[in-house]
């Protein structure tokens, strides 16, 4: 084993040491020039005095780094990567949200949907996404009020600069390596996806998808949004993909990667869920992908078996590179699941497949299940439950309202809080009943307990 890196601890220190001192001085300082302490507050005052600035630098130096320096690189390369804050922010500069919300007061979200003609689902997802950047806060549920920063938006001049950056550099830098006309070939494209990432790609796709919202207002169809317009004339990525299998499969090699991220790897669903509990018993994986989830569960737990089920190219690649050991434990099947279940088993596994569906289909997927479902019988949702703004860490909020936003761009679908999935369960059949929400440790995933309940 080899020694603990204490270069990166004592830089750890440093960083941390340095940010202390320079909050002691603007303190200091801040007293001193009877001036209120940094906050979000939307009255807190805005300039600092010039004798706190040299600190105010350092603390912001120290600050950054020690973020980036704490990041898991995969995570480092992915933060600095994503661009989904654009689409609230254009969202709040094209209308300009920040003057439908007087000063100390607040407005609804109902009021600000009247207002932009948007679904007031949509602005919810929109403002909260944008809150975890301090832009609004949100005072009680249901309302939106002003942080230091969105009330600066209120002057028509500071908004036109702010409104300035998604709506016209942002295109703009899109095409700076005059990349359009070759994105329009798809073969380009899906090398572009499976050879670096998928953010060129992705780029292109949010800038178009408060044009895909105002077009198709309350779509729930892949075929109408962002990526449908960026470039793809109106077809789902589905139909993109279905049209070349293996590039298909090249893109799954590539949410393999987004799987790595130390908030979406599978170990914490390994470790995070009492597996045990389940005996004897076996699992169906639906949507699982070449059922990497289902041999790191295998490993994990020799009393458990399990039967992967996804589209036919997925299951094959799946079944050719199944470990020996675990031969006759994973099984692989090749399923629609919008088709009826027909494999009988204690549990079923969906894990991060309804977040990339709209809830019209979801209810088909669901549905789809219960002809095989015995009573007692357990679903496992493992997806995003996304948090009540504000109670968790913003970075992590963040996060997860990014992923919201991406699946609104590619598929018109979303992530949902308890409350969404509570009521999807409900409305596919009375007979999914919601056990428990177990937020799995370090992971931005939830695993979401259902029972099938006969006569419920
Ligand atoms: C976001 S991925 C999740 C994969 C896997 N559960 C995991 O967590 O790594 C969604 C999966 O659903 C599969 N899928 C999409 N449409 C399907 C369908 N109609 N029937 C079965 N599987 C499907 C995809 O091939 C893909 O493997």
């Amino acid at each position: 084993m080899s020694a603990p890196n204490l270069v990166q601890v004592s830089r750890m220190r440093t960083l941390a040491t340095t940010i202390h001192d320079a909050a002691a001085q603007m303190e200091k300082v801040l007293l001193e020039h009877h001036q209120p302490l940094p906050s979000f507050d939307e009255d807190s005052p805005v300039a600092l005095p010039e004798a706190a600035l040299a600190f105010q630098s350092a603390a912001i130096g120290a600050t950054a780094e020690l973020h980036d320096l704490l990041l898991d690189p995969l995570d480092l390369l992915y933060q600095k990567s994503s661009h989904y804050h654009f689409t609230s922010l254009q969202f709040i500069a094209r209308f300009h949200v920040a003057s439908m919300i007087p000063a100390g007061g607040k407005t609804s979200y109902a009021e600000i949907a009247q207002k932009t003609g948007l679904q007031e689902s949509m602005v919810r997802r929109l403002l909260r996404h944008a809150m975890t950047m301090r832009i609004f806060h949100e005072p009680e549920p249901g309302m939106v009020a002003h942080t230091q920063a969105s009330k600066l938006l209120v002057t028509p001049e500071k908004n036109a600069w702010f409104w300035f950056h998604p709506e016209v550099g942002w295109p703009a830098s899109v095409q700076v390596c005059n990349k359009r006309a070759e994105w329009e070939d798809q073969v380009l494209l899906f090398e572009y996806i499976s050879s670096t990432n998928t953010d060129y790609l992705l780029l292109v796709v949010v800038v178009q998808y408060l044009e895909a919202t105002q077009k198709w207002p309350e779509s729930q169809e892949a075929n109408e949004t962002g990526f449908s317009l960026a470039g793809h004339s109106g077809k789902s990525i589905y139909d993109v993909f279905s049209a070349d299998p293996e590039h298909a499969l090249r893109f799954s090699l590539a949410m393999d990667t987004f799987g790595e991220l130390p908030q979406y790897q599978m170990s914490k669903v390994v470790e995070g869920y009492d597996w045990a509990s389940l005996g004897r018993a076996k699992i169906v994986d639906v949507g699982g992908s070449a059922g990497q989830m289902c041999v790191a569960m295998a490993r994990s737990f020799p009393a458990l078996n399990f039967v992967v089920q996804d589209m036919a190219s997925l299951v094959a690649k799946g079944q050719a590179n199944l470990p020996p050991e675990l031969e006759g434990r994973v099984q692989f099947m090749a399923h629609d699941f919008f088709g009826e279940q027909t494999v009988r088993a204690e549990a079923y596994l969906l894990r991060t497949v309804f977040h990339n569906w709209s809830d019209k289909y979801c209810l088909q997927i669901l549905r789809a299940l219960a002809p095989a479902l015995q009573h007692g019988a357990r679903i496992l949702i493992n997806d995003v439950c996304l948090p009540k703004p504000g109670s968790i860490p913003a970075h992590m909020e963040l996060d997860m309202r990014n992923l919201d936003l991406l699946m609104g761009t590619i598929f018109n679908a979303q992530e949902r809080d308890l409350n969404e999935w509570v009521q999807l369960l409900a409305k596919a059949d009375p007979r999914f009943v919601f056990q428990r929400l177990v937020q799995l440790k370090g992971s931005a995933l939830a695993i979401i307990e259902v029972l099938w309940v006969d006569n419920a």
